[in-house]
């Protein structure tokens, strides 16, 4: 199926926003154009931009594109057939945008991940009533073809679960406090210095980017709604020294993971979203991706274990999806946005809160004095907390001492009754640290 449009010789687009991705959009469509003439039926050609500053140097060649003061103007522009949103934000202009781009009948790529956390459904019914494309394969894991991989050669598959390193920062500074041994802060201080990390790290480091990005993943495994709010998440904040090195004593690496489960009991579906920062056993797959890499795990029932690993943000990564999905259009290749047509995607409840079932590292600090430990252990026996192994170290300065104990199959709910219960504890000095223990290969 061929795009028309007025001119019939080009796919002409209209670029939102132009900062990290808006320009490197720009330049590979220029840096590329054999490529994607050799690939494309028609030539893809930015017609139209916009951004909040005319004036800035953005080392690219703008001068043969109109430029709109508002960027919803690109949904009226006669010669936008395609509307790229590169604003970000879940609200405000970049989807005034989209809605608008969608009522006038054209189609819509994003790389805005909160956008569709929160509005995803509805932004995809509207578009498939319109007969347009809402495409957004670098809003997840940036330059990894995941959202394609899961649309269509993985789509013969019933998906059992998902999960992945969806945060580069995360994985970054997680990965440096490893090999240096360093404390959080410190280490996420010199990532905002060397530019790896905003200057408001928060979305980053406290889960809440990667909860976006599995929102949008679990609706395209699963084809059910985008239920970002069914998602509990916490970030690395919490993450210490001291935790990771016991995680490398006990063979344990410790990644933020985006981790999402179809939990299919007959008549009573119900979907598991978690974000956290957990232990995965040091020879699975995952734990060998560091630094800025994102990976994503799926499981199908024919296929099994696919894995898929590259970069999630950066210029030339978003830019090579946001190119990918614009060329997807070109060749009229227009897929319902969540793998299922919207009207049929079902709302499956998130799972009950603290159901979640498996093994937990848990690190207390107390002080230490006989009996102590025979306190704490009556705690986990009287929740019925099986416990796997215990390390005790050197005593530390005021005679403290961090106690590390690691469990059985246990549930969330159980973990926090015992973390409750420890925070009573004279001689429990500090909050807990938990994390549970993934046991993926
Ligand atoms: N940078 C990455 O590596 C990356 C990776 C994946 C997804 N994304 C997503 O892509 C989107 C863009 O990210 P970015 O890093 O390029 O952002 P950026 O901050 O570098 O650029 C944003 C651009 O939008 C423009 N803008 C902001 N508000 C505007 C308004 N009201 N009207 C017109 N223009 C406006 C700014 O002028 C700027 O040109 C976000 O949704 C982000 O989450 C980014
Ligand atoms: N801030 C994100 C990149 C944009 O998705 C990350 O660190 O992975
Ligand atoms: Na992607």
């Amino acid at each position: 199926m061929a795009v028309e449009n007025a001119s019939g010789r080009a796919l002409r687009v209209g670029i939102a926003g132009l900062g990290t991705v808006g320009v490197g959009v720009v330049r590979l469509l220029a840096e590329n154009r054999d490529i994607l003439l050799q690939h494309c039926p028609w030539p893809i050609e930015v017609t139209a931009v916009s951004a909040r500053d005319r004036r800035k140097n953005r080392d690219v060649d703008l001068s043969k594109f109109d430029w709109c003061d508002d960027p919803v103007a690109l949904a009226d522009h006669p010669k936008v057939d395609v509307v790229v949103e590169v604003i970000g934000g879940s609200g405000g202009a970049a989807k005034a945008l989209i809605e608008r781009a969608i009522a006038k009948g054209k189609h819509v790529v994003t790389a805005n991940k909160a956008l569709l956390a929160e509005h995803g459904t509805a932004l995809a019914r509207s578009a498939e009533q319109a007969g347009v494309a809402l495409a957004y394969e670098a809003a997840v894991a940036g330059g990894i073809p995941i959202i394609k991989s899961m649309r269509e050669g993985l789509a013969a598959n019933r998906i059992e679960h998902v999960y992945g390193i969806l945060n580069g920062t995360c994985n970054y500074i997680l990965t440096q406090m490893r090999e240096t041994g360093r404390e959080f802060a410190d280490v996420l201080a010199e990532a905002q210095q060397l530019g790896y990390a905003e200057a408001d790290p928060s979305f980053d480091v406290d889960g809440i980017d990667a909860a976006h990005k599995l929102s949008i993943l679990t609706a395209v495994a699963f084809g059910c709604e985008v239920d970002f709010a069914g998602i509990k998440i916490s970030g690395i904040r919490n993450v210490s020294a001291m935790d990771i090195e016991y995680a490398s004593e006990l063979g344990y690496r410790i990644k933020l993971l985006g981790l999402s489960r179809l939990i299919d009991q007959g008549a009573e579906r119900r979907i598991e979203q978690r974000v956290h920062a957990c232990m995965v056993p040091q020879n699975a797959l995952i734990a060998k991706v560091d630094g800025v890499y994102n990976a994503v795990v799926t499981q199908g029932n024919f296929v099994g274990q696919n894995v898929a690993i590259g970069r999630g943000a950066g210029q030339g990564p978003t830019a090579s999806a946001v190119v990918s999905d614009l060329m997807d259009i070109a060749r009229g290749r227009i897929l319902p946005a969540f793998s299922a047509p919207a009207d049929t995607l079902k709302k499956i409840p998130a799972a009950p809160e603290g159901s979640h079932v498996g093994p937990f590292y848990i690190r207390t600090m107390v002080v230490d004095r006989p009996g102590v430990i025979a306190e704490v252990a009556a705690i986990m026996r009287d929740e019925n907390v099986s416990l796997e192994s215990m390390i005790q170290r050197a005593r530390s300065p005021g005679d403290r001492v961090p106690v590390v104990f690691t469990t059985h199959e246990t549930s969330q709910a159980q973990v926090s009754r015992v973390v409750q219960k420890l925070g009573k504890v004279s001689a429990v000095v500090e909050p807990p640290h938990v994390m549970s223990i993934e046991q993926l290969s």
